[in-house]
């Protein structure tokens, strides 16, 4: 399908640039990319073109709004319609979806974010989706949990206090106001993806990179001209498990490398297609749906908790056997509560891994109800 990204915010627009770097040369599926920022500097860290990038603000909210969400929320409500004028946007229809990707927990794409998806469903019929990361436990806990936190935007707030005081309950508030405006939300908790110790600034750039693998596995989708799919997953088959009711959505991933012949042109047509033993393709199938299913989601959750699920298994062609893909649905259909189940293949002929990436749609997860806890405890925003 074709997809158009906006980020917002620093973690939205950094998660933006890794989107583009993830697309696949031979199977480009965005339109257009773009960045909105209130922080000057952070925008211009990011690869994407200059003409795509727009801060806004007031000069002195250059530098990023410091979590206060209130503020993040009025520039957003504001300044949306300004930024979707000025933005050079594709034709209008030519995108199938909008992801609008955002770091709950700060002010600027946290508060961007419900107008903005709000004024995006208003101008487009496409579904627009969000991508929100949830804040990590240490951005907004003290080291020693003996001490009880400081108050949201405490001003009294010593140097020991966490880097985002208010970040469970920015991101609390933030959900609860794309509930019902968002056609579906997928996630990504930095808590469980962050490694112990790992401060944010040192373990973003690799979560980036995890998570736009798994978003360019789902929206990139079936074959090419070179290999059709057999079961082509489309715009309308990602929209139908989506949903457009807000649905909490988890990505599943798996892969592994896999022995191709090396260059399809180099060596002439007759090592396209190389001998694979069949069990060993099985093999390689189960492995990466094993692996999407129950390896580690984005979020948190017990796949028996979604109502709706997709697969995708892609890979070089020879490797993508039939049988295994099947019963790779199958066990799909089984792991979930609901009964809303679509599988499609991807062949990449010039791959070297067989990957299946998995959307688990409509998920309980405890993280959300520990945000709620924790935002209890820190301070709520209304
Ligand atoms: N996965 C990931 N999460 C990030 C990244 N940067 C920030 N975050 C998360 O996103 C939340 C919001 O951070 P930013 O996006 O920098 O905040 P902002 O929207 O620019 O808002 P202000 O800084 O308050 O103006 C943080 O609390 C982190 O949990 C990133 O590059 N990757």
């Amino acid at each position: 399908m074709q997809l158009e990204v906006i980020g917002v915010g620093g973690a939205g627009c950094r998660i933006a640039d890794a989107i583009r770097a993830a697309e696949p040369t031979d199977h480009s599926f965005l339109t257009d990319v773009f960045a909105f920022d209130t922080d000057e500097s952070d925008l211009n860290r990011t690869v994407i073109p200059e003409s795509n990038r727009f801060r806004y603000g007031p000069d002195e909210s250059d530098g990023g709004l410091a979590g206060y969400l209130e503020r993040g929320r009025t520039l957003g409500r504001d300044r949306v319609d300004d930024l979707l004028e000025s933005a050079d946007r594709a034709t209008p229809g030519a995108a199938d979806g909008v992801l609008v990707a955002v770091g709950l927990g700060g002010a600027t794409g946290g508060g961007a974010a419900p107008a903005l998806v709000s004024a995006l469903q208003q101008r487009t019929d496409a579904p627009v989706y969000v991508l929100a990361t949830l804040p990590a436990d240490r951005e907004f806990t003290r080291a020693d949990p003996s001490e009880s936190a400081p108050l949201a935007g405490d001003p009294n707030a010593t140097t020991d206090a966490p880097p985002r005081p208010t970040a469970a309950a920015n991101a609390v508030a933030t959900l609860e106001r794309l509930d019902g405006v968002a056609s579906a939300i997928i996630t990504f908790d930095n808590e469980d993806w962050l490694r112990p110790g790992e401060t944010l600034a040192d373990g973003r750039d690799r979560c980036n990179r995890e998570l736009a693998t798994r978003v360019a596995a789902v929206f990139t989708g079936g074959g090419s001209a070179d290999s059709v799919a057999q079961t082509v997953i489309d715009a309308s088959d990602i929209r139908r498990i989506l949903g457009d009711q807000s649905s909490v959505v988890a990505l599943g991933y798996g892969d592994q490398t896999v022995e191709t012949n090396g260059s399809r042109f180099g060596l002439g047509l007759l090592s396209a297609e190389p001998d694979i033993e069949t069990s060993e393709a099985v093999s390689a199938v189960e492995t990466v749906v094993r692996k999407g299913i129950r390896g580690k989601l984005t979020l948190e959750c017990d796949p028996e908790t979604a109502e709706r699920g997709l697969l995708i298994v892609g890979g070089p062609p020879a490797w993508l056997n039939r049988r295994a893909i099947a019963e790779g649905r199958r066990t799909l259909e089984s792991a979930i509560g609901g009964s809303g189940i679509l599988g499609g293949d991807a062949p990449r002929p010039d791959g070297d891994r067989v990957f299946a990436a998995v959307v688990l749609a409509g998920i309980r997860s405890d993280r959300l109800a520990e945000l709620r806890s924790a935002a209890d405890r820190t301070g709520r925003v209304d």
